[in-house]
C-alpha cells in the first residue's frame, strides 16, 4: 500500500492553528488585549514578545503567507500580480497627502463630505481611495458615506513616522523601480550611482537630490527612523549591547565612519562609559549633531568631525581601537567600498578593528521565505538607489581581501543578539 502523507494544504493548517493557539494563549494569561482591526485593537500583536513567541509568531506568517499562496494557486497569482498591491499604494499616498488619516477622529467615524470639506479632496474621489485602503484594512465604512479608523489606519493618524513610509515607497521608490528595466538595459553591472535606476528617474544621484530637496530628507529621516525600529529591529540599543565594547581597554577611541548626526554613537557612549567617540559626516550635520550629543549628556565623550569617508583618515584617528561602519557599506559598490576601506586600513594600528553593522545575505533558500523576501527587497533596493547591494559572508571577505589580503573576519554577530543586521568584525591578521 502506499504511504499516505498528510497534504501540504492540511499540514499548513495544522501549523497554523498550533501556533495561534500557544499566542493566544499567551496572550489571555499575560492579559493582553487580543489583535483586532477595531481602532482600539493593540498596534502590535505581541509588545516585546520573547524569543519562543517570536518563533511562533514567525511560523504563523510564514505558515499563512504559503497557505495564502496555494489557495490563490498559480495562475491566479500570477494574474492578479501586484494588482491590488499596486492601486493600495497609489491610494495611500493620495490620502496621506491630503491629510486624510489625520481628519478622521481616533473613536468614532465623520462623513466622507465633512472629510472632503477639511482636505480639499473631492468626495467622489475620497470615497474610491477610502473603499480601496478599506479592502486593505486601512479605514472602515462603518455605514455608508462614513468612514472611521481601524488600528491600521489609526498608525498613519498618529505616527508621522508611518506616513513617511508611505510617502517613501511612492515617491522616492516607485519611479526607480519603473526605471529598473533602463538601468539594465543601459548599464548593466555599473559600479556608478548615477548610472542607478533611482538616478535615470530623477536625474541626479539620490544623495544630490537629497541635497537639493531638504523636505524630501526630513521625510526620508523620518522613514529610516521607522524602518529601522520595526520588530526586526537593530537599534541602537541592540547595537550598544550586541558587540562586546566592554572588552575595549578604558580610553579606546571608536572612530563612527559615515555617523550621521551621532546617534548610534551616543547610544554606545551611554553604555559604555569608557569609550571615546568620533563621530565622521558631512560638516553641514554638525550643528545637529552637537545638539544631540549634548541632549544625551556624551559631548564630553563624542565629538563630531567633519570629514569625508573618501580622503585619508586625519591624524586624530590614527590607531583607533575601532572605525564602525553602520549601513555605509550597503550603500556603495564594490569599486566605492574599497575607495572608503583604504584609508581606514592605512590608519588601522595593530590593534585596530573595523565593524560594519550591515545584512549578512544569506544562502538562497535557507531561510524562512519572509525574511528572504525582506533582504532581497533591501538588496534591491539598494542596487535601485545607488547601483550598490547587500552582501553575503564570502562578498564581505572578498572585498576586504581586494583591499588587503590581511584584512580578514574575525566575528560576525547576527541573531538573536541582532535584527535584520550583522555586526561584522574584521582584522589585519
Ligand atoms: C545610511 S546613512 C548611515 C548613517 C549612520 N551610520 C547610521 O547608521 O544611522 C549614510 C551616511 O553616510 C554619510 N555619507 C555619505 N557620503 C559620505 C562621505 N563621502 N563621507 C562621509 N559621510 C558620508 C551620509 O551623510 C549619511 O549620514
Amino acid at each position: 500500500m502506499a504511504p499516505t502523507t498528510t497534504p501540504l494544504l492540511s499540514q499548513l493548517a495544522e501549523e497554523i492553528s498550533r501556533n495561534t493557539l500557544s499566542i493566544v494563549e499567551y496572550l489571555e494569561s499575560n492579559s493582553l488585549p487580543q489583535p483586532s482591526f477595531d481602532s482600539d485593537g493593540p498596534s502590535h500583536l505581541i509588545p516585546r514578545p520573547d524569543e519562543k513567541l517570536a518563533a511562533a509568531r514567525h511560523a504563523l506568517i510564514e505558515a499563512t503567507k504559503a497557505l495564502h499562496a496555494l489557495a490563490v494557486g498559480p495562475v491566479e497569482t500570477t494574474r492578479l500580480f501586484c494588482f491590488n498591491e499596486l492601486y493600495l499604494v497609489g491610494a495611500m499616498q493620495v490620502l496621506c497627502h491630503f491629510n486624510v488619516p489625520q481628519q478622521v477622529p481616533l473613536r468614532g467615524e465623520i462623513s466622507m463630505g465633512e472629510v472632503s470639506a477639511r482636505t480639499g479632496l473631492s468626495e467622489g474621489l475620497l470615497a474610491r481611495f477610502l473603499r480601496m485602503a478599506a479592502a486593505n484594512y486601512y479605514f472602515t465604512e462603518p455605514r455608508r458615506g462614513f468612514v472611521a479608523h481601524t488600528a491600521w489606519s489609526k498608525t498613519l493618524a498618529t505616527d508621522e513616522k508611518m506616513r513617511a513610509c508611505v510617502w517613501f515607497r511612492h515617491i522616492e521608490m516607485m519611479p526607480a523601480v519603473v526605471k529598473l528595466v533602463e538601468a539594465a538595459e543601459r548599464s548593466p553591472d555599473s559600479a556608478e550611482p548615477q548610472d542607478a535606476a533611482f538616478s535615470l528617474a530623477f536625474g541626479d544621484t539620490f544623495f544630490d537630490h537629497k541635497e537639493k530637496h531638504p523636505g524630501h530628507m526630513i521625510k526620508f529621516g523620518l522613514f529610516v527612523d521607522a524602518f529601522a525600529s520595526g520588530d526586526e529591529a537593530d537599534t541602537a540599543e541592540s547595537i550598544a549591547c550586541g558587540y562586546p565594547w566592554e572588552e575595549l581597554p578604558g580610553g579606546s577611541l571608536v572612530v563612527d565612519v559615515g555617523g550621521g548626526i551621532g546617534h548610534i554613537s551616543a547610544a554606545i557612549a551611554r553604555k559604555h562609559v569608557h569609550l571615546k567617540f568620533q563621530v565622521q559626516d558631512f560638516g553641514h550635520l554638525a550643528e545637529e549633531s552637537s545638539l544631540l550629543l549634548q541632549k544625551q549628556g556624551v559631548s564630553d565623550r563624542v565629538r563630531f568631525s567633519p570629514h569625508s569617508f573618501f580622503d585619508s583618515q586625519p591624524e586624530t584617528a590614527k590607531g583607533a581601537a575601532v572605525f564602525f561602519l553602520r549601513n555605509i557599506m550597503h550603500n556603495w559598490s564594490d569599486l566605492y567600498c574599497r575607495r572608503i576601506l583604504k584609508p581606514i586600513v592605512k590608519a588601522m594600528g595593530p590593534n585596530s578593528r573595523i565593524v560594519i553593522c550591515d545584512i549578512v545575505l544569506p544562502e538562497p533558500g535557507t531561510i524562512p521565505k519572509t525574511h528572504e523576501a525582506r533582504v532581497r527587497a533591501l538588496d534591491l533596493t539598494m542596487l535601485s538607489m545607488f547601483n550598490a547591494k547587500e552582501r553575503s559572508h564570502e562578498d564581505f571577505q572578498e572585498l576586504f581581501t581586494s583591499v588587503d589580503p590581511r584584512l580578514r573576519i574575525t566575528a560576525v554577530v547576527g541573531k538573536p543578539k541582532m535584527g535584520t543586521d550583522s555586526l561584522i568584525e574584521a582584522r589585519l591578521v
